[in-house]
């Protein structure tokens, strides 16, 4: 199979990582342009000591990079040190191919960035040629795709679960109820206190609670499915010490006399053919460890005790399917690969 050269920006960091691992096992990928910021001029294996069997490219600054050598470049930058780099690959090399795992190019509003990051998007004029790369959902557009910004790890598990029901209105999306968890990983790998290993083990803590960034996105995605403008969800994150892996249990109110079962067809209508989302069988409960390592997503509808609500949960790997794997399966669709190629292993158990 001819290969395709391939940048990861980010590549000492989580992200980058799980992507390299896993474009390693990709028949049709050469990793050609590696970088770093901190880890710049260091050989990958003493960044990761999980690589030191395999060869790769030495980490290089950003500004070192020659992208006349890449086809296509991941990347996973802390989320206001994309879109510029973004924007100059963008401009300049016209082929390149950006599949971007931060959130720069997520929300489609630019005044919503601003309330959400704080920052100021300094790549407007390329937003809206970023389509949503929230794969089951958006495959037509990430075809035909220059630039893809893969959504959040919450925002993916919580979006497959949900969308699909307030698109056929048989959830009220006013009244979505979201609790969230998620593993240390998910925080990145920069030192922060809330992430060492005694302030983060053995221990259970919500956070950004009624504030957290990834309500922006969750809003944006379901207010289109139900035709709401101004939507407004609960969401709230709490870090539990594993070191990946994300759970969401979403609870709903049903409309227009939709049952749990009702919610449920729709469900594994809308995913039939999709091979990384599994609906479980009759009441089985999604865990973390039924995915842990691999691209699937496990969900279920449980009836609620309340009568006209029912729980919805959805479990991913943040790093697979929450961040680097998604964006593998979004670049197999662009390159008109088969969706699956280099995502095929299943969960790690134990
Ligand atoms: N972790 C997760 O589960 C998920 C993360 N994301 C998003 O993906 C992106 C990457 O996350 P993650 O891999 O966890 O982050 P990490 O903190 O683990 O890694 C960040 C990477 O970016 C590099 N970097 C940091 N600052 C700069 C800069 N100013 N210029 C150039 N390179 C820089 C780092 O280099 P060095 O280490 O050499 O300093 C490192 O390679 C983020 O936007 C994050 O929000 C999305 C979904 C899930
Ligand atoms: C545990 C933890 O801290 N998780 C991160 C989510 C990671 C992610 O998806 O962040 P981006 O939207 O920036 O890509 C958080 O809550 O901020």
């Amino acid at each position: 199979m001819e290969k395709i050269k391939v940048g990861v920006l980010g590549a000492s960091g989580y992200t980058g990582a799980d992507l390299m691992r896993l474009a390693l096992r990709h028949p049709a990928i050469e990793l050609t342009v590696l970088t770093a910021n901190s880890h710049a001029g260091k050989p990958v294996k003493d960044v990761f000591k999980h690589f030191s069997h395999v060869t790769l490219p030495d980490l290089i600054a950003i500004d070192e990079a020659d992208w006349k050598n890449v086809d296509a470049v991941f990347c996973g930058l802390p989320h206001g040190t994309t879109q510029a780099i973004t924007k100059q690959i963008f401009q300049t090399h016209p082929n390149v191919k950006i599949i971007d795992m931060s959130a720069d190019f997520r929300l489609r509003d630019p005044v919503a960035y601003k309330e959400w990051y704080g920052l100021d998007h300094v790549a407007t004029e390329i937003q809206p040629e970023a389509v949503y790369g929230l794969t089951e959902l958006y495959r037509d557009e990430i075809v035909n795709a220059r630039l893809i910004a893969c959504p959040g790890c919450y925002p993916t598990a919580v979006l497959l679960s949900l969308v699909p029901l307030a698109r056929e209105g048989l959830v009220d999306a006013t009244d979505l109820v979201i609790d969230a968890k998620s593993g240390v990983s998910g925080a990145g790998r920069g030192l922060k206190e809330n992430t060492l290993f005694c302030e983060a083990g053995e221990g259970l803590a919500p956070y950004a609670v009624g504030k957290h960034r990834h309500m922006a996105e969750i809003e944006q995605e379901i207010g289109r499915a139900a035709g709401l403008d101004g939507l407004r969800v609960n969401f709230t994150p709490h870090l539990i010490p594993m070191s990946r892996g994300e759970l969401t249990t979403s609870y709903v109110r049903m409309k227009n006399g939709a049952s749990a079962a009702d919610l449920k067809e729709v469900l594994a209508s809308t995913y039939a053919e999709d091979p990384f989302v599994t609906l479980l069988e009759g009441e089985a409960l999604p865990q973390t460890q039924m995915v842990r390592g691999s691209n699937y997503v496990a969900m279920n509808v449980i009836p609620d005790r309340i009568a006209g609500r029912a729980i919805v949960i959805s479990t991913l790997d943040n790093l697979v399917k929450g961040s680097a794997g998604q964006a593998l399966q979004n670049f197999n669709l662009a390159y008109g690969l088969d969706e699956t190629l280099g995502l095929e292993q299943l969960p790690l158990f134990p």
